[in-house]
């Protein structure tokens, strides 16, 4: 079963239709970059998909839950990191995952903390530190740590790369696949090409509000010289418009 079903969703904001028929789905384990650029109603999409706005037809399932339904059961399904995750700054790493899981009813050892805190390689000498001095990579694991231990299926990523360095953005989208292999099905909402290149299995292009097209990774031989998994200029070309049918 697809961790995140959505058919034909549309949403209206402001008497106006920002989602307009759009359909994707993720797997357990899929790593599915919804890429597009300044208004292309990504933010209305994941707004939509944590029940946050009503929907205006179509349909979304998490986990097989509607969020205007089981709205409490989609939450719990999925961890929605913000382009900022939020911390408590005067708390350190471990005093936050303990404190988030706790509200969740989930009180985990402290050897399994430790193994969260490994997995999304955060730096041990950071994990009793005040997130307050965290940069943003830090946050990010901090919070991908804790959708571990809370076992959340769905990782919702909104813009996680804006405002890394080149080598924090390659160590987070290290870091998603690592989440992928672990069957956490992952929905990346970007408009950074190169990124949703490096990472995705699946890049959706959204443009207004409906998915203009999608491709899969290449695998194995039908990769590039290069090991690219997606062939840049089309992505490129499809992103910026070029060769689209006249509306
Ligand atoms: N509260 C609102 N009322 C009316 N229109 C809105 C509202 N919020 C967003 N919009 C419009 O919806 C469209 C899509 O916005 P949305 O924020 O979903 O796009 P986006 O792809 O996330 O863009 P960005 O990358 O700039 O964040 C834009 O034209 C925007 O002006």
């Amino acid at each position: 079963m697809n961790l995140l079903a959505i058919d034909g969703l549309a949403v209206d904001r402001g008497g106006r239709r920002i989602v307009d028929g759009l359909s994707l789905s993720v797997a357990p384990g899929q790593v599915y970059a919804l890429l597009g650029g300044n208004g292309s109603g990504k933010s209305t999409t994941v707004a939509a998909i944590l029940g946050l706005l009503p929907r205006a037809g179509g349909s979304i399932l998490v986990g097989g839950e509607d969020p205007a339904r089981a709205p409490d059961a989609v939450r719990r399904a999925i961890a929605y990191l913000p382009e900022n995750v939020a911390l408590y700054d005067h708390l350190s790493a471990r005093e936050n995952v303990r404190y988030f899981l706790d509200i969740a009813g989930i009180r985990p050892a402290a050897t399994e903390i430790a193994a969260a805190f490994d997995a999304v390689r955060l730096d041990p000498a950071a994990w009793d530190r005040r997130a307050g001095a965290f940069s943003k990579g830090m946050r990010q694991k901090t919070a991908i740590a804790l959708a571990m231990l809370r076992r959340a299926p769905l990782l919702l990523l909104d813009e996680p790369t804006s405002g890394l360095d080149p080598k924090a953005a390659e160590d987070f989208h290290a870091l998603v696949e690592d989440v992928g292999r672990r069957g956490i099905g992952v929905l990346m909402v970007t408009h950074d090409l190169l990124g949703a290149a490096d990472v995705a299995d699946r890049i959706g292009l959204i443009r207004d509000g409906r998915i203009a097209a999608e491709w899969d990774a290449m695998i194995g031989s039908d990769q590039s010289a290069t090991g690219a998994r997606f062939d840049l200029q089309t992505l490129y070309r499809a992103f910026q418009g070029v060769g689209r049918d006249p509306a």
